[in-house]
């Protein structure tokens, strides 16, 4: 096993050893404090530019699910086709595993994938130092030899662009699915999707590096979902419904999705709903600011109210960025509020359909108490 050595851009430096594939990486360093979820969070896109630190001490025990394909093009286990996360950092890496649905261990599947995976890092006092300073860029060096580490940066940059589709995919609930391709005219589409299913309520999911379950919960609901790349003007297209995605990065640099949330706006009556990334790019559309959380909220366990209500709920998450409360404007209101911070986790408009939520209704990995928030976004349709 070879010698790795963690270096954050303050200085601070972490040994450990290699269990995954011995390339060098740079990228922004994150901390998770889930205990369980590593398959589903390490493919999911908003990940993608980020070093994943796993506070909970042991990982692997329970390997790794298989990497099937449903029908519809969708896998069965995990939230994308490939690992998003450029690396994952663990305190004490189990190479033993045992569960009824692996089929390989985490350290054979991070090499396959080509993703570096690091252990015997003390991941308390690396979470401590980010809590600290916020999060930092890092890069993971083999045998202490820093040179050869590309060059990253995270801040500023359009992870969407490389994480979201490049054509238009329509699924059905039955489990089918259909590629069209961008170029083609509206009407050209809209005649295709109506030949490909007419009877199911038709929602356009803007992709900005969704989660599998996402489209899993919507598909479950009986709705036709078609996903257009994060830039795609839907706005030609009949439909009935309109769903903003998760995704990573920073959403300042996805204007050309947020111009195209204004023009459906344009139609009062179309319902609207984001989780994560969306929640942003809507409040963004909504003319709501959007700041860097110190070091994000990374879990199962977050805790929202709903304003209005008594209500909490234990949330999933995964955001570095948030909506600022203060700028939403007089036609906007927040819909829930973390309570560790008191940080926006998702708006609602006043009069018109249109909400999102900060966290993670559809889980993957984590709590499932909020995925009647799909409920009501499919019962507005
Ligand atoms: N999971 C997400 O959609 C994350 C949104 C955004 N990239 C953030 O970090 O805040």
């Amino acid at each position: 096993m070879r010698n790795v050595t963690l270096i954050l851009d303050d200085g601070s430096r972490f040994s450990g050893k290699s269990f995954g594939y011995e390339k060098p990486v740079a990228g922004e360093v994150v901390f998770n404090t889930a205990m369980t979820g590593y398959p589903e969070s390490l493919t999911d896109p908003s990940y993608a530019g980020q070093l994943m630190t796993l506070t909970y001490p042991l990982v692997g025990n329970y390997g790794v699910p298989p990497f099937t394909i449903e029908p519809n093009g969708l896998a069965t286990f995990m939230e994308s086709e490939k690992i998003h996360a450029e690396a994952i950092i663990v305190s004490d890496y189990s190479y033993e595993y045992s569960h009824w649905n692996a089929v390989e261990s985490l350290g054979d599947w991070l090499k396959r994938e080509q993703i570096p995976g690091i252990t015997g890092i003390d991941t308390r006092e690396l979470t401590k130092v980010l809590r600290e300073h916020g999060v930092m860029m890092g890069k993971i060096v083999f045998d202490d030899e820093p040179d050869n580490v590309p060059e990253a940066a995270y801040a500023g940059v359009n992870y969407v662009d490389r994480v979201s589709c490049k054509e238009i995919i329509c699924y059905l609930p039955a489990g089918t699915s259909q590629t069209f391709s961008v170029n083609s005219s509206y009407a050209q589409l809209n005649s295709q999707f109506s030949t490909f299913n007419s009877q199911f309520k038709k929602v356009v999911l803007v992709d900005c590096g969704v989660k599998t379950n996402i489209i899993r919960c919507l598909l479950k609901r009986n709705v036709e979902v078609i996903r257009v790349p994060w830039d795609y003007d839907y706005n030609g297209l009949e439909f009935d419904g309109l769903f903003i995605s998760n995704g990573p990065g920073d959403p300042d640099t996805c204007d050309a999705a947020v111009q195209n949330i204004r023009k459906a706006m344009a139609n009062e009556k179309l319902p609207i709903f984001g989780i994560c990334m969306g929640n942003q790019l809507l409040s963004k559309a909504g003319g709501a600011k959007i700041y860097k959380l110190k070091y994000g909220h990374r879990s199962h366990n977050q805790p929202v109210r709903m304003l209005g209500t008594e209500r909490c709920f234990i949330t999933s998450q995964n955001h570095g960025y948030a909506v600022d409360n203060n700028t939403l404007s007089a036609d906007w209101e927040p819909l829930f509020i973390n309570m560790n911070d008191g940080s926006n986790e998702g708006i609602k408009h006043k009069k018109n359909p249109w909400f999102s939520a900060q966290f993670h209704p559809e889980a993957a990995s984590g709590p499932t108490d909020t995925e009647f928030l799909f409920d009501e976004f499919v019962k507005l349709l």
